[in-house]
C-alpha cells in the first residue's frame, strides 16, 4: 500500500469502492485492513467531491486513514494484516490506552475504533438512501443517520459542525450522479448489494471489539 494518502481520482465510481468494502472479509471472517483502509479512501474521495464543506471531515478521516497505513508499511505491518490480528497484537503488548489518553493516541485500535463507528453512520445512511424517494432529502437521510449513530460519541461542537454541513449536501439526484453508478433503479441496486456486505463488516467489527471490552477506547 502507498505511503500516503492520495484522495484525487477523476475514474471514481461508487461500485468500485463498494466492491473494496466486499474483499474486506476472509473466508474466516477475519477483516483485511489494507481492504479497509481502501474502502474508506474511496469514500473519502467521494466526499471531497461533494465540496470544500465537508473539508474538515475528510481531513478528520484522511488522519485516521494514515494512521492506519502507517501501521501497516511500518516495521510490526505483519501484525496490522487483520483488524483481529491488531487487536491481538496491540492488547497482548500494552500498545493501547485503555481508560484515558495517554502514550497511545495513534494505536490501530482507537483509530479503527472511529472509522468503525462511521461505518455504522454510513449503513444507515445507505439504507435510508436505498429506500428513499424522489422527495427525500439527502440532509434529512443523513442527519437522521448521524444522530442514530455517531453522534453519540462527539462533542457538541462537532455535532453542531456537522449538522451545519449536512445542510449543504446535494440533492437526491445529483448525489445518485456524483456516484457514477448509473440509473436511479442501478443505484437501487447496487445499494442492496452492498449493504448486506458493510453491514457484515460492521458486526464482525463490533463483536470482536466486545469481546475484548474495547468498545470506549478514549
Ligand atoms: C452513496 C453515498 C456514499 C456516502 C459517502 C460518504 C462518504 C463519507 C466519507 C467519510 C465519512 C466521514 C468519516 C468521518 C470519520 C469521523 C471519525 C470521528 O468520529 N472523529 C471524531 C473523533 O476523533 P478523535 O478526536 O477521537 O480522534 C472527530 O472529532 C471528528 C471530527 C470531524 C467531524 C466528523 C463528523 C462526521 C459526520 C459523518 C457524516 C459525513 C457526511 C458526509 C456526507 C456525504
Amino acid at each position: 500500500m502507498a505511503d500516503s494518502v492520495a484522495v484525487e481520482d477523476p475514474k471514481f465510481t461508487l461500485q468500485e469502492v463498494l466492491d473494496t468494502f466486499k474483499s474486506c472479509l476472509s473466508e474466516n471472517k477475519e477483516v483485511f485492513l489494507e481492504h479497509y483502509v481502501a474502502g474508506w479512501l474511496g469514500l473519502v474521495r467521494f466526499m471531497n467531491s461533494l465540496g470544500s464543506v465537508f473539508s474538515f471531515i475528510a481531513k478528520d478521516a484522511v488522519n485516521k486513514i494514515q494512521i492506519l497505513i502507517n501501521h501497516l508499511n511500518g516495521e510490526n505491518g505483519a501484525h496490522y494484516v487483520t483488524v483481529q490480528s491488531m487487536v491481538k497484537y496491540e492488547l497482548d503488548n500494552q500498545l493501547v490506552d485503555l481508560t484515558k489518553r495517554g502514550s497511545f493516541p495513534e494505536s490501530g485500535c482507537r483509530t479503527l475504533l472511529r472509522l468503525h463507528r462511521a461505518l455504522r453512520w454510513l449503513e444507515l445512511f445507505l439504507e435510508r438512501l436505498r429506500t428513499s424517494t424522489e422527495e427525500s432529502k439527502t440532509s434529512v437521510m443523513c442527519s437522521e443517520a448521524y444522530n442514530e449513530s455517531l453522534s453519540q460519541h462527539h462533542a457538541w461542537i462537532i455535532r453542531k459542525a456537522a449538522g451545519t454541513a449536512f445542510w449543504a449536501l446535494p440533492g437526491r439526484a445529483t448525489f445518485f450522479d456524483v456516484m457514477n453508478v448509473g440509473t436511479p433503479e442501478q443505484v437501487v441496486a447496487m445499494l442492496g448489494d452492498a449493504l448486506p456486505l458493510i453491514s457484515e463488516v460492521y458486526q464482525v467489527t463490533e463483536d470482536l471489539y466486545a469481546q475484548n471490552n474495547i468498545l470506549d477506547l478514549p
